[in-house]
């Protein structure tokens, strides 16, 4: 039977290969990003936060924040992803959760091989839930460095399914990113630290330049009432913070970052990040101070006993 174009086609969308993705980066692109989720942004010459963007040895020892990672898949997302039988208004998207695995530390440059597969859609009604899923292999030794999941949340695209069950599709193990329960007890630790007004502008410059972040009309007409932070930025800003209070400053710890964004942070607003440690798992939920708004929560694993605390 021939369908129309906003027809869904789950046969045309499953059997869909995404192109390959190329990535490369310096230690310039390492530093700009520091900079963009706030390193050094209240003190330039932070003892814990310098080492992101300066080394009196040389550049090319500057140490590289896990969640750097999560940039390398620019380009499938951020480009527009067109996936044939399945349709979406890109200006209603949002970011929903991001699941990165660290194979092993990030060099301070690199180029790399993006392999990029369609690992989820599920159909919510007034909303489609899309994830894909980006391996991270070096040019030349081939081997795979990270893997990010990124979920987007896409407004207004529910409701495709074409029987009465609604459309669900998941090709990962199901423990893997699930919401967090966030502990009763007081948390072992809590970091705060203010965004700058022009957080978002300077973010943009690591490569996402969606307009949502930069432009009062867009914004307005995606349903807000001014630009929004990159939820990537949110998430530098908590896992920056776990680094620093729970991994003794060591970034290299890290080996699982998952956190799901719950409401919009605007820049300029104050992040509080709670910490719970259970076992090498840190939980940690993030607030916004001026609006009492739990934004972002989600869990670190770390390797070996490194805990500062
Ligand atoms: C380099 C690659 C980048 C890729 C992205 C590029 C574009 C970047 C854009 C951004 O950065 S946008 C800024 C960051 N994101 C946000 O600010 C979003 C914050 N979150 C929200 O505003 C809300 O959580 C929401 C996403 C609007 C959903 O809230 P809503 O009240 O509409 O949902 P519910 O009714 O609670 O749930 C419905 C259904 O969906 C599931 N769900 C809810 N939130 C999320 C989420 N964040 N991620 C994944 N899934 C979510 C929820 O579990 C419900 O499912 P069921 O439980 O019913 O099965």
């Amino acid at each position: 039977m021939a369908t129309t174009d906003s027809e869904f086609n789950s046969d045309l969308l499953l059997a869909h290969k995404l192109p390959e993705t190329r990535y490369t980066y310096n230690e310039r692109d390492v530093a700009i990003y520091a900079l963009g989720i706030g390193a050094c942004g209240q003190d330039a010459v932070d003892s814990d936060e310098l080492k992101y963007v300066y080394h009196r040895n040389g550049q090319d020892l500057i140490q590289v924040l896990p969640t750097f990672a999560s940039l390398f898949t620019l380009g499938s997302l951020t480009e527009g992803l067109d996936l044939p039988g399945f349709k979406y208004d890109p200006s209603l998207l949002l970011h929903g959760q991001q699941y990165i695995e660290i194979y092993r530390p990030l060099p301070s440059k690199a180029s790399l091989v993006n392999k990029v597969s369609l690992a989820g859609l599920q159909d919510k009604g007034k909303a489609a839930i899309l994830e894909l899923e980006t391996r991270s292999y070096e040019e030349g030794s081939g081997e795979l460095l990270c893997m990010n999941r990124t979920t987007v949340f896409l407004r207004g695209a529910g409701g495709f399914s074409n029987s009465s069950q609604p459309f669900s599709y998941k090709n990962y193990p199901s423990n893997q990113g699930l919401a967090v329960k966030i502990p009763q007890r007081q948390p072992l630790t809590v970091c705060e630290e203010r965004t700058q007004p022009s957080q978002a502008l300077l973010y943009r410059l690591s490569g996402d330049y969606n307009p949502l972040h930069s432009d009062p009309e867009f914004a307005k007409l995606a349903g807000f009432p001014r630009p929004i932070l990159h939820g990537l930025c949110t998430l530098g800003f908590a896992i920056k913070a776990i680094i620093k209070c729970v991994c003794k400053g060591d970034p290299t710890a890290v080996k699982t970052i998952s956190g799901r964004f719950l409401t919009t942070v605007f820049p300029g607003e104050t992040l509080i990040t709670e910490m719970w440690l259970e076992g090498l798992r840190v939980i940690y939920q993030t607030k916004v101070r001026e609006r009492n708004k739990t934004v972002l929560a989600g869990y670190v694993d770390i390797r070996g006993l490194s805990s500062s605390l």
